[in-house]
């Protein structure tokens, strides 16, 4: 079951520097919403902040109606940095997931086998984290970031490190996979393409504390339609006219 999520008027800051200044936005239940922006934005800066990892200095991030306060069940993190316990075999770090979300000790062998081949790795479910490709290990980060059955799940670039190719077959194994397991997702990435083709919307942030310079709405189904390719323009449009603008910008 997936949540939504009420930006209201956030503010988060390093230090005394503001990196989001006052932003509100609302992420209705099974929406994917895309943050992107120029480096340094604050993109992950937000994401920690409704994981419930960092404070909210002003203004309030809630989830289903709950104030975030700190990290939660309801609430799962993939990032792009391997993540998963190097000590525990595939099975087990799913299992992992799975006793924290308390399912008993009886299912948990055959839901975690549910979920090693639903992202295709049945051969490999014994093996260490180190013993698989980078594009293996991101895919039990995925498995192990649902299996929890959150409400929400935070992405931090989850793909950023991969090659193009494993990229796009993990780009429709996420989409296949909430289709199967749905949650609202805020999924940040630096690329268009997978914006478009992941996000239902898209915010595009301005520099460090300078908001939000356009928000994209990405039309369904998921196909290269004209409509698609227009979104695409446009986010890209929205990208580069940001980066023009701050060479513009005397340091
Ligand atoms: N722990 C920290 N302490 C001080 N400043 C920080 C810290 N983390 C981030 N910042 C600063 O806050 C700003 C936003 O950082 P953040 O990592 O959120 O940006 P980002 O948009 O995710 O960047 P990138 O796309 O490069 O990953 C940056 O200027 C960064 O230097």
């Amino acid at each position: 079951m997936s949540t939504d999520i009420d930006i209201v008027d956030a503010t988060l800051r390093h230090g005394d520097r503001t990196v989001v200044d006052r932003l509100s936005l609302s992420i209705p239940a099974g929406q994917i919403l895309v943050v992107t922006g120029p480096s340094g934005c604050g993109k992950s800066t937000l994401l920690r902040a409704i994981a419930g990892l960092r404070p909210i200095d002003e203004g309030t991030i809630s989830v289903g109606g709950h104030r975030v306060t700190g990290t939660s069940g309801d609430r799962a993190m993939v990032f792009q940095d391997d993540a998963l316990h190097p000590w525990r075999t595939v099975r087990r770090n799913i299992a992992l997931a799975l006793g924290l979300r308390g399912v008993p000790r009886g299912e948990r062998r055959a839901e975690t086998d549910r979920w090693i081949s639903e992202i295709g790795l049945d051969e490999f479910a014994d093996h260490l984290p180190r013993e698989l490709s980078g594009g293996m290990r991101q895919r039990v980060q995925l498995a192990r970031g649902l299996a929890g059955a959150p409400r929400a799940v935070l992405m931090d670039e989850p793909f950023g490190a991969l090659d193009a190719q494993t990229r796009t077959s993990m780009q429709q194994l996420l989409i296949r996979t909430l289709h199967a397991h749905p949650a609202t997702v805020v999924f940040v990435t630096h690329d268009v393409d997978e914006a478009v083709l992941l996000g239902d919307r898209i915010v595009v942030l301005d520099h460090a504390g300078a908001g939000v310079r356009r928000i994209v709405d990405v039309p369904r189904p998921r196909v290269d339609s004209v409509e698609n390719r227009a979104a695409r323009d446009e986010a890209a449009a929205a990208l580069v006219g940001g980066d023009q603008i701050r060479e513009k910008v005397p340091a």
